[in-house]
């Protein structure tokens, strides 16, 4: 038999404008060669103007979709985003305990670009206590990291703090996204090994509102490098030159906060 296709899987929530959410996950994965499965915890109605209104999906087809994917394929590692309310997050974290889906990343989703909120405020906790420990990787941004530490993170010795603070929280591998660092030229993003290493990534800050998706696009470029055998600082360097090019190669769509430029390419990615 030929090799078995590399697989992984997103949890999320749809983006009926196509920029962020499961659009902008599995279009990363096509993109980065490997197949997606997914699993919707909410659908949004959405564009880049904001998000318009939204629905979890009840607890019962979020465990039937669960048990689909795990009864059929190999899912060598997955990712998390928008996880809507504490009754998401619980079914989400028993399904996760349930099946072998490999490696996980978590991206911590709590408000959209356009402000409106994807994660109620009394899930932050079952994010925190749940669903943190069962971790490999966790990418906040800057206002998600304060929420989950309750520290104040205006700079880059904060930003290195907040990295510990959450892996003490039972979290592997820490990533702080600094791209809601407005004011800064370079756009850089802090990352703790769970060795102990640290290192910095980062890109000159490219001055567009053309960025909506850029969480999503970074985590599953990372899922997508992880399934295929990187290690972690590999998989996270290859996914920040992924965005980068996704923003800097930007797309006409819409008239807000632009979706990415999935289709784009870098030097080097080998592909
Ligand atoms: N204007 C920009 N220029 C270059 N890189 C950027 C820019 N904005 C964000 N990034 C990069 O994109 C990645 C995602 O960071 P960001 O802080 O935007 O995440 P996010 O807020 O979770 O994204 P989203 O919620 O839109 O999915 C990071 O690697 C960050 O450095
Ligand atoms: C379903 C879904 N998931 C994630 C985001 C975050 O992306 P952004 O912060 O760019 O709006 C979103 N808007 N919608």
């Amino acid at each position: 038999m030929a090799n078995e296709t590399i697989q992984t899987l997103t949890i999320a929530g749809t983006d009926s404008g196509g920029g962020a959410g499961v659009m902008a996950d599995i279009k990363t994965m096509q993109m980065r060669h490997v197949f997606s499965a997914a699993v919707i915890v909410a659908v949004t109605a959405q564009n880049t103007i904001g998000v318009q209104d939204f629905m979890p999906i009840p607890k019962k087809l979020i465990d039937e979709q669960f048990a689909s994917v795990a009864s059929d394929l190999k899912i060598r590692a997955c990712k998390t985003g928008m996880l809507a309310d504490v009754a998401t997050v619980e079914a989400v974290v028993a399904n996760l305990k349930k099946y072998d889906l490999g490696t996980l990343t978590v991206d911590p989703v709590m408000v959209a670009k356009g402000g409106a909120r994807l994660l109620s405020e009394d899930a932050i906790n079952t994010v925190r206590d749940e669903l943190l420990p069962l971790a490999d990787i966790l990418t906040p941004n800057l206002p998600e990291a304060e929420e989950l530490t309750g520290m104040k993170i205006d700079d880059k010795d904060q930003m290195m703090d907040a990295a510990k603070k959450l892996q003490d929280l039972g979290v592997k591998n820490v990533l702080i996204k600094g791209g809601h660092q407005t004011e800064s030229k370079e756009s850089s993003d802090f990352i703790l090994l769970e060795n102990g290493q640290s290192f910095w990534v980062s890109s000159p800050r490219i001055d567009t509102v053309r960025t909506h998706g850029t969480g999503d696009t970074l985590s599953s470029c990372i899922t997508a490098e992880i399934a295929k055998g990187a290690d972690v600082e590999t998989a996270i360097r290859t996914g920040k030159k992924y965005v980068q090019a996704t923003i800097a190669n930007g797309i006409q769509v819409g008239h807000g906060h632009g979706p990415l430029n999935h289709w784009a390419t870098f030097e080097g990615d080998g592909e």
